[in-house]
């Protein structure tokens, strides 16, 4: 088993280039199986979620080629809906084979989504979409069919706000026939990079990033040329650094307008922020404040985000709180930190943290994505040496999570779990 050790690094100094965005590239790469001709996408990030994509589209007929930073995309020999179920809950965007195929083929047989798991993460709102679209969906053990002789374009209120189904419905409803109305809708900048993307091949697709989209149907898609958004999430995570032990770094080729709600809070924190067109710095120059959190929908503080700035908290002297609103059992990562030596507690939805209490290196394990970049920011401030294994999580979203960290500074390398190690040290999960 692999691991990554993290020695106490800091201050984390530098520049570093932001790759293209995990959720928008899931989401454009499912998505480009609607053309009718070939279609480019650039900065798609290299990550085990695109390798399962890959996997998938080999074995429904759509080829992928990779060619320097681009990935080509051939949609004209889909020969089949059928979704292997494994491969779908190997990952959480499967669901967008769904509505990018159902109009093409009539009938989807896919298996349910996968990803982090949160204790529920339903998928209610994305089979509402389907069926007001006129499709039936059978759900089976280990996978769902989603089945329409025609869809035909209808006004769809969200009980809640998605990205995932706003995206969904998007796919689903732009070769429909006739006018999709979607309100309530998610403002994600991955929903209006998915309406830009589909705009190009000839979509008319109105008012992405608003809560009203409007989607006329149309019978052809042509080829396109695309590049995803820079991924936000990693960009925050990366400001964050900066904080641990009084550092500076700017994440290059950004969208800082995507890092709003981020930026305001680590301002509060105490860190200093200047933002460019396309880059952002954050550093540190005195004390951390300790602060008050509540994730929720873009433009609100991003749940991916409130793993990553605990570990931030525990640096600053004080009381502070983190709260999650979108995923209300998102705090996997507390006892794991609490290994380390935090001093964190959970009452219902929020972590309640007292910060400025010095971290000790030990072994941790990483339950997903976010929640292994929050024990890697720990690790750096921790004496000693962190162990963090389940890295299999991570990988899912970094694509060189090692390299980008150590250009900015910090101490970790991949390692190999001997059987001695494993039976002295494995974390309990
Ligand atoms: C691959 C991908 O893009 N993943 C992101 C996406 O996940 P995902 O698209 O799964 O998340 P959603 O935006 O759909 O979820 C938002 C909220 O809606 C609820 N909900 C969602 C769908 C549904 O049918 N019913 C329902 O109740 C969820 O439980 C959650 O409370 O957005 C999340 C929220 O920003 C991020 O944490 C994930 O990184
Ligand atoms: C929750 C996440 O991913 P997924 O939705 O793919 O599980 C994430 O990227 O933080």
């Amino acid at each position: 088993m692999k691991y990554l050790k993290v020695h106490q690094s800091g201050p984390l100094n530098g520049k570093v280039h932001i790759p293209g965005a995990k959720n928008s590239s899931l989401a454009l790469l499912a998505a480009a199986c609607l053309a009718d001709d070939i279609v480019t996408l650039e900065g798609i990030p290299h990550i085990d979620d695109v390798r399962i994509i890959e996997a998938i589209c080999r074995d429904i007929g759509m080829e992928l080629k990779q060619m320097g930073g681009q990935v080509i995309a051939d949609p004209r020999w889909i020969h089949s809906a059928v979704i292997d179920p494994g491969k779908a809950s190997s990952y959480r965007a499967s669901y967008y084979f769904a509505g990018a195929l159902i109009s093409k083929f009539g009938k989807v047989t896919i298996g349910f989504p996968g990803g982090d798991d949160f204790v529920s993460r339903p998928i209610d709102q994305h089979i509402k979409v389907f069926q007001a679209l006129g499709a039936k969906v059978h759900i089976y053990k280990d996978h769902y069919i989603v089945e329409a002789a025609e869809l035909r374009g209808a006004d769809i209120y969200f009980d809640t706000i998605t990205s995932g189904a706003t995206i969904n419905a998007m796919l689903a409803a732009v070769r429909a026939s006739g006018m999709t109305v979607l309100r309530n809708a998610a403002v994600d900048p991955e929903v209006v990079d998915t309406a830009c993307f589909l705009n190009k091949l000839g979509a008319k697709i109105y008012g992405a990033g608003t809560e009203r989209i409007r989607i006329e149907g149309v019978p052809y898609l042509r080829g396109g040329t695309h590049t995803v958004i820079p991924d936000r999430l990693i960009a925050g995570a990366f400001l964050m650094a900066a904080g641990l032990h009084g550092g500076q770094v700017t994440v290059m080729d950004v969208i800082p307008e995507h890092l709003g709600a981020s930026l305001a809070k680590l301002e509060e924190i105490g860190l200093h922020i200047e933002c460019g067109d396309s880059h952002v710095t954050a550093y540190r120059s005195g004390k951390l404040n300790a602060t008050r959190i509540r994730a929720g929908m873009y433009p609100g503080f991003a749940t991916d985000l409130q793993q990553p700035i605990t570990s931030l908290l525990l640096q600053a002297k004080g009381k502070s709180i983190v709260t999650d609103r979108v995923y209300p059992n998102r705090f996997a990562h507390l006892p794991q930190l609490r290994r380390l030596g935090a001093n964190i507690e959970l009452r219902r939805e929020s972590a309640f943290i007292t910060g400025g209490h010095p971290l000790k290196g030990g072994w941790v394990h990483a339950t997903d994505v976010r929640a292994g970049i929050c024990l890697l920011l720990a690790g750096f401030s921790a004496e000693g040496c962190t162990h963090i294994t389940g890295i299999e999580h991570i990988q899912r979203g970094y694509e060189d999570v090692i390299g980008s960290f150590r250009s900015i500074g910090g101490k970790l390398s991949l390692e190999e779990l001997d059987a001695e190690e494993l039976l002295n040290n494995a974390p309990v999960v």
